[in-house]
């Protein structure tokens, strides 16, 4: 229950329609409470007016009598319409402040996570799955919002209905009140108890339906494989048996949920026996009308919604205290990628790696030992070394993805740790190794770097990453929409999107992880001779693979597990006749043969 406690300052900034709400909602119970009485009072007219119109048999008073007595009781009718109009005004005043107030603490606490998620590191989005990010800010809030509003809707309702309806009750008839009442909490405890079950049992048809649209998404999205492998038969009974367990399970629920109002409405006519029972044994000792009969049996109808409601209440306590445990965990996940200094400043782009290790806080894998470079502003570094050797380890260091485990990485002669992340980052034009494109078109993919570039100056950075001539070749160039609605580029020119769009920003340093695995040899040549003119005044470091866009650069280190095994030019590394030469060798050799 503590964990609902963060909601608090929800319920403080909406004080006004907390307070309105409630108000309302004791003004429509009030309303509710008229129409009893009046029925207990035109009970007793009937009755009354009987007698005094048989006892006027023969005589002209007797047609007074019964215009009287008709009249009444159209005042009467009149009255309880009016209260019931009134009581349906008050509701729905009290529905506009409640139940908007939860849908205004829904938005602030959907925004209040997704801004959160935004600071997190990436380390945190490794260890959590899209899918659990996804359901804390969607479902997990969505139950959050059903104690916000429905319950403590209710919760007020039962409440206030219970202080004015129970002492009208005791006030008639002490006996006839309890006897009443009897039935209610054994009432409230079988929904709250048939509610769980209703609960657990939805709740295993969600994940039942989750796995079942994994496996379909999976299964279309693989649809190529599938085919090519001639597994259709086999996925056929898997995805059978997936869809019979979501039968069976649904079919449970279908069980209890039948269950469910049966059950509500025997305990509720247990109470309208016990009422008429004991309320007639009460007019046979001449202690109540039948109207005092009438009237209670209003008062018990009264009563069942809000005691039923008080089971469903408990249960959606409990479930929204558990989704906001759930939501909580993840708002007090902090972010450790902290400015110590928060410098902003311009930055010209010299880096300088010192001893620097890092370990992967997840995996334990030690990525990085004791490695040390240097690269002054404006020049080009090379990074090549075998898969899994920390080459883009580097770069997440960089871009203070993470934080090193020992040793510093400095930008201008400055700790990275020291400059605040919007500095480190807005300087930096980041070519990650997986492209991702955005399902929008291709001018906003590559305008993302800088949301306020013109026409030109997209074309220009395309041109820069050669990738224009292919634009043209599509029917609505620039505005060519990319993602599930739009087309697939292929491999070579998603990576060269990707490089428009970090040179768009125009950055001081700028990273290419292995952007330029998917081109051919050739093609990655005369990319990166086109950037050239791109590379003047910005610190470019190149990560590959290949030793052919490694020799453009200024200086190329080698790294192997994680240690700078040779560092120099490319003719510097020629020379020594070591690793870098031996690649060399190998990777001419191989591309000769293929040519
Ligand atoms: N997010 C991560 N969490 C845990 N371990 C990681 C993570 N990223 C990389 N590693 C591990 O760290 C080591 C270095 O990985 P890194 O991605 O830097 O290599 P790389 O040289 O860029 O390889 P490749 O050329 O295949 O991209 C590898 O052993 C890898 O398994």
């Amino acid at each position: 229950m503590k964990d609902l406690a963060h909601l608090n300052k929800y319920f403080f900034k909406y004080k006004y329609h907390l307070i309105l709400g409630t108000v309302f909602i004791i003004i429509s119970n009030l309303f509710g409470v008229i129409p009893a009485v009046v029925v207990r009072h035109s009970f007793d007219l009937i009755q009354g007016s009987f007698q005094v119109f048989n006892g006027f048999e023969g005589f002209n008073l007797q047609k007074d009598t019964y215009d009287l007595f008709a009249s009444s009781i159209l005042i009467f009718g009149l009255v309880i319409l009016a209260a019931a109009i009134l009581k349906g005004i008050f509701m729905f005043f009290m529905r506009q402040t409640i139940i908007v107030m939860s849908r205004l603490i829904e938005y602030d606490l959907k925004n209040e996570i997704y801004e959160h998620y935004q600071t997190l590191p990436l380390s945190f989005y490794r260890k959590n799955n899209t899918g659990d990010l996804m359901n804390r800010i969607s479902e997990d809030v969505s139950r959050v919002r059903m104690y916000v509003g429905p319950a403590i809707m209710y919760g007020i309702n039962l409440f206030t209905m219970f202080l004015i309806v129970i002492p009208f009750m005791l006030s008639i008839n002490v006996e006839l009140t309890l006897y009443s009442l009897l039935p209610l909490p054994f009432l409230s405890f079988s929904i709250y108890y048939v509610n769980n079950i209703i609960n657990k049992r939805s709740e295993e048809i969600q994940e039942s339906l989750s796995d079942l649209s994994t496996f379909v998404q999976e299964a279309f999205s693989g649809i190529r494989v599938i085919k090519a492998f001639v597994r259709e038969q086999d996925y056929n009974d898997k995805f059978s048996a997936a869809s019979n367990d979501y039968k069976n399970k649904s079919l449970k629920l279908a069980f209890v949920q039948s269950l469910f109002f049966p059950l509500i409405m025997s305990l509720i006519g247990l109470s309208v026996i016990l009422t008429v029972y004991v309320g007639s044994i009460g007019i046979l000792q001449g202690e109540l009308s039948t109207g005092n009969i009438a009237e209670f049996i209003i008062y018990v109808n009264m009563l069942t919604w809000p005691v039923t409601a008080l089971g469903w209440i408990t249960s959606i306590i409990q479930r929204a205290a558990a989704s906001q445990k759930r939501v909580n965990e993840f708002l007090h996940t902090k972010n450790d990628i902290v400015s110590g200094k928060n410098i902003e400043k311009e930055i010209e782009g010299d880096l300088i790696f010192e001893k620097v290790k890092f370990t992967y806080p997840d995996s334990g894998i030690e990525a990085l030992k004791a490695v040390s470079f240097s690269v002054k502003s404006g020049e080009s570094i090379a990074i090549i070394g075998t898969t899994g050797s920390g080459k883009s380890t580097i770069a997440n260091l960089l871009c203070r993805m993470y934080d090193t485990t020992a040793g510093e990485v400095k930008i201008d002669g400055i700790s990275i740790k020291d400059y605040s992340l919007s500095t480190v980052r807005g300087n930096i034009g980041y070519v990650p190794q997986d492209v991702f494109l955005f399902s929008e078109s291709i001018a906003d993919n590559i305008a993302f770097g800088n949301q306020k570039l013109s026409d030109a100056q997209i074309r220009q950075a395309s041109d820069h990453a050669n990738l224009t001539e292919n634009i043209d070749r599509f029917p609505k160039g620039f505005q060519t929409m990319l993602g599930e609605r739009g087309i697939t580029l292929s491999g070579g020119q998603k990576q060269r999107v990707s490089i428009a769009r970090a040179i768009a920003r125009e950055p001081k340093i700028l990273i290419m992880d292995d952007c330029l695995s998917a081109v051919d040899t050739k093609t990655e040549n005369s990319i990166l001779n086109s950037m050239k003119k791109i590379m003047v005044g910005r610190t470019t470091v190149i990560i590959s693979h290949r030793v052919s866009s490694a020799q453009l650069a200024d200086k190329i280190i080698v790294l192997d597990d994680g240690l700078i095994v040779e560092q120099g030019s490319h003719q510097e590394l020629m020379g020594l006749e070591g690793t870098y030469k031996s690649l060399y060798q190998k990777q001419i050799q191989g591309e000769e043969l293929s040519v």
